[in-house]
């Protein structure tokens, strides 16, 4: 099942509960924008060289729309478009004034050079400066894409508009960035899994943890969790995953990938396993936090976790969502898991607008706050009915969404 239809089946499951009616499930159902561009650039051996790229514009009843921007050689519209609509209800979810919004750019990073990979950013904004903005639609880091290319956003989009630092977040410190942004996601997740065992009455000193994928969002989850005392037994990049049952060392993986810029699987920890293999080993936690689409009817029966963190975006699909609650595995969904990303993005912004900067410590209050409030809500939900925590998310998101719009009106 493609990304989009995986996101609709949720969607669909939830609007059912909520009794939305026909009309309005297709008014919520139907992106408001979608533009896909061609993106000519010069390679360093002066050929021109031609790259698609895609904007999604999903919803904006709650406010401009928000979403990343992924550079990937697997993006597709679909994936762009389920991606937009995850961003609608996450946004809601924790009561962002947000709509929902995802780019993408079909590219393999590691095959372009930085001067490359400025001149493609910057011809994609070439393409897409009319439909962006700072109360439009504003566009963060996601797989691939991180504060350089961020920097290269605003500085492209301020040549057609003008100086205006909101149009774009997850920028640098030095550059108009809040301290925290970068490690929002992962420390998020980790401030959601540590809910997620003490609703089991887990201890973190006695859970251990794999977690897929060692960019952005797995390297800060892994290292706030194993601050706060779990085993991190597996990590992993694309390349391969290292295992050792008795725990990592997160710090000395953080300092290889850093000062080596080298993969996961030259680790000199612990034993190489694959991907797939990671998924499957005898685990308290399992957190995916690289590509979606990693958990399916092919491979669910062998998952062996009773608790699953979302970190990455849709790595489950519908048929193995069912399956795992079905088996009583505790699953806390990619539209809550993820959402520190989004909500230390919308302080970043308001910030942006108003020229001042909250400090560090400020930052993780309000995000863990923030979050928090959203746990609990979708917890008491889900608990009131006798449902999953996925449903219950998007029974939130969508009821919050779903009044917005109807609000607005269709004039
Ligand atoms: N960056 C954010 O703020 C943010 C916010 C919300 C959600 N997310 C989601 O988190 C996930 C990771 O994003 P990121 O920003 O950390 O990206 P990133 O580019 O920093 O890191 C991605 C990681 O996944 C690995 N990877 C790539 N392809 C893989 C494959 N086929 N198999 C296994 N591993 C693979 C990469 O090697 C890398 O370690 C994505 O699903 C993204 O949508 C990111």
């Amino acid at each position: 099942m493609r990304l989009f239809e995986a996101t609709q089946h949720f969607f669909n499951e939830a609007a059912d509960q909520l009794a939305v009616h026909d009309s309005l499930r297709d008014l919520l159902s139907t992106p408001l924008r979608e533009v896909q561009v061609q993106i000519p650039y010069e390679t360093d051996s002066g050929k021109t060289a031609c790259l698609v790229g895609y904007r999604v514009q999903h919803n904006r009843a709650r406010g401009p729309m928000k979403g990343g921007l992924r550079y990937h050689p697997g993006v597709d519209l679909d994936e762009v478009r389920g991606l937009a609509s995850l961003m609608t209800w996450k946004a809601a979810v924790v009561d962002l004034p947000y709509g929902g919004a995802k780019g993408g750019v079909v590219v393999d990073v590691a095959k372009v050079s930085e001067r490359e990979l400025e001149r493609i950013t910057r011809r994609f904004i070439d393409g897409i400066h009319d439909i962006i903005g700072p109360d439009v639609d504003i566009p963060a880091p996601d797989i691939g894409t991180d504060q350089r290319v961020m920097a290269w956003i605003m500085s492209q989009f301020n040549k057609y508009h003008g100086f205006n630092p909101g149009v774009v977040t997850g920028k640098a410190v030095e550059h108009y960035g809040i301290p925290g942004r970068a490690e929002a996601t992962g420390r998020g997740a980790g401030i959601l899994a540590l809910k997620l065992m003490q609703r089991l009455n887990r201890d973190p000193r006695e859970t251990s943890v794999a977690v897929q994928g060692f960019g952005n969002v797995g390297s800060h989850v892994a290292r706030f969790l194993s601050e706060a005392g779990c085993r991190i037994v597996a990590i992993s990049d694309q390349y391969g995953a290292r295992y050792a049952p008795q725990g990592l060392d997160v710090g000395q993986a953080l300092r290889h990938v850093a000062q080596q810029k080298s993969s996961i699987k030259e680790l000199n920890e612990g034993n190489l396993i694959s991907n797939d293999e990671l998924l499957e080993i005898e685990v308290d936690m399992l957190i995916p936090a690289a590509i979606g689409g990693v958990v399916t009817e092919a491979n669910m029966t062998r998952i062996k976790a009773p608790m699953i963190v979302e970190a990455a975006n849709g790595p489950i699909s519908p048929e193995a969502d069912r399956y795992l609650n079905a088996r009583g595995v505790a699953i806390l969904p990619d539209i809550l898991a993820n959402a520190g990303g989004v909500t230390a993005s919308y302080f970043e912004w308001a910030q942006n607008r108003q020229h001042y900067r909250w400090n560090l410590q400020r930052v993780r209050s309000e995000l863990e706050r923030t979050l928090t409030t959203a746990y609990d809500e979708v917890s008491a939900e889900a608990d009131a009915r006798n449902i999953s925590l996925r449903l219950a998310a998007y029974m939130i998101g969508i009821r919050r969404v779903a009044f917005a719009t109807s609000l607005d009106g269709m004039n």
